[in-house]
């Protein structure tokens, strides 16, 4: 057996885009990477665990312990589904993540996908694209941020609705799907992992304008998406979900015209489902959103919350610095400092063997 070396690069992702709670995101150019080596043992180097070093965002807080690390839980979760029940002997990972935990730009997605592409590569299983986002779907319940980062670009998913059978095997409780491995974990563990369903999800790509940029204001705090779900009601009105549709159903279209019509996507990049719930978690959030407009300025064409959030994302195409520094003004009236970056929509993830 030779060494085998590869890299796995997951993007950011933008959910939500004011309307389509849940249901649509875009994929954006800020990375997690990671680079894997599998030496085979020889008897100079013999068999040892895993090994993981991590740089870039959330370098301090992650485990880097390969049975307590998000992505490569996932990994071994893809793994035991398929009967293997441990990584491979001499496993070296290296982890450079450029996308902040915790603020609505999709760190937790990328670290699923991340871990089922990376658990299809060490387990030579050869899973389709659809296969691997049924078990991202076992781990991240809702769609949005997931299949934008698996498949790229400006994304609208679904659940399937699925038979009773598996519905109750999709709904396992997330401890089933990701254990706590104990310090020791062994073969054991390999035993009935909940397997996920097929075709869970379905997805289509939506067309995007080269000349739309996303301005990413990260607040300086971090706000968890579970959190950020807490305060949304179980019900709405109907004419909140009017709202909300017509919007989307605009949305969808708009952002593919040439030239991008300000006017239209303002308006239809606004949203009553979760965002005037969200404002009780994020101070400025609704100072920034009505108050940065296409007439105050130019080059804006619609403003909303990042996923849960507390990032605000500004689609353009110019006056990038204008938009970001009077949202930071905005933001430094209630206390909050915060960062900015210009970013591109990009493709999906990638895999390269070396
Ligand atoms: N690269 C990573 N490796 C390991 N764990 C990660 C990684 N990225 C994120 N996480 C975990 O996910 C948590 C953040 O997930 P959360 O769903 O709350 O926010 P988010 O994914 O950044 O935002 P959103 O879902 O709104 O876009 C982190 O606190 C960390 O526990
Ligand atoms: N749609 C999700 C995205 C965050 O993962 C939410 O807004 O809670």
């Amino acid at each position: 057996m030779t060494q085998r070396s590869f890299t796995i690069r997951v993007p950011a992702t933008s959910a939500n885009i004011g309307p389509g709670f849940d249901v649509v995101g875009l994929s954006l150019s800020l990375y997690l990477t990671l680079k894997v080596t599998i030496t085979p043992p020889t008897a100079t180097s013999p068999a040892r665990p895993p090994t993981l070093t991590y740089s870039g965002e959330g370098a301090d807080e992650v485990p880097l312990d390969a049975y307590k690390n998000l992505t490569t839980r996932v990994a071994l979760y893809v793994l035991r589904c398929h009967d293997i029940t441990r990584f491979p002997a001499n496993l070296s990972i290296h982890v450079d993540n450029e996308i902040p935990f915790g603020r609505g730009l999709g760190s937790s997605g990328a670290a699923v996908i991340a871990g089922v592409l990376l658990g299809n590569e060490l387990g030579e299983l050869n899973l389709s694209q659809s296969r691997m986002l049924d078990f991202a779907l076992m781990v991240e319940r809702h769609p949005d941020n997931v299949t934008a980062a698996l498949v790229g670009g400006f994304v609208g998913s679904y659940l399937r609705e699925l038979d009773h059978a598996a519905t109750e095997a999709a709904s396992v409780p997330l401890s089933e799907v990701l254990p706590e491995y104990p310090p020791d974990a062994c073969e054991e563990w390999g035993l009935n992992p909940p397997q996920p369903p097929f075709g869970i999800g379905h997805f289509v790509r939506f067309g995007w304008s080269s000349c739309i940029s996303a301005v990413a204001i990260i607040p300086r705090f971090e706000l968890s998406t579970a959190k950020a779900r807490e305060v949304l009601p179980l019900e709405y009105s109907r004419k909140d979900l009017v709202f909300n549709l017509q919007r989307l159903a605009v949305l969808t279209t708009a952002l593919a015209q040439e030239p991008p019509d300000p006017e239209l996507i303002y308006e239809a990049m606004k949203d009553r489902i979760h965002q005037p719930y969200r404002k009780t978690l994020i101070p400025g959030l609704p100072e920034v959103t009505s108050n940065i407009t296409p007439d105050t300025h130019p080059g804006l064409l619609g403003i909303c919350l990042s996923g849960a959030g507390p990032t605000i994302l500004a689609l353009a195409t110019g006056g990038y610095e204008a938009i970001a520094e009077d949202a930071r003004k905005i933001f430094r009236e209630k206390g909050i400092e915060v960062d900015w970056k210009v970013l591109t929509v990009t493709g999906g993830t990638s895999l390269e063997h070396h």
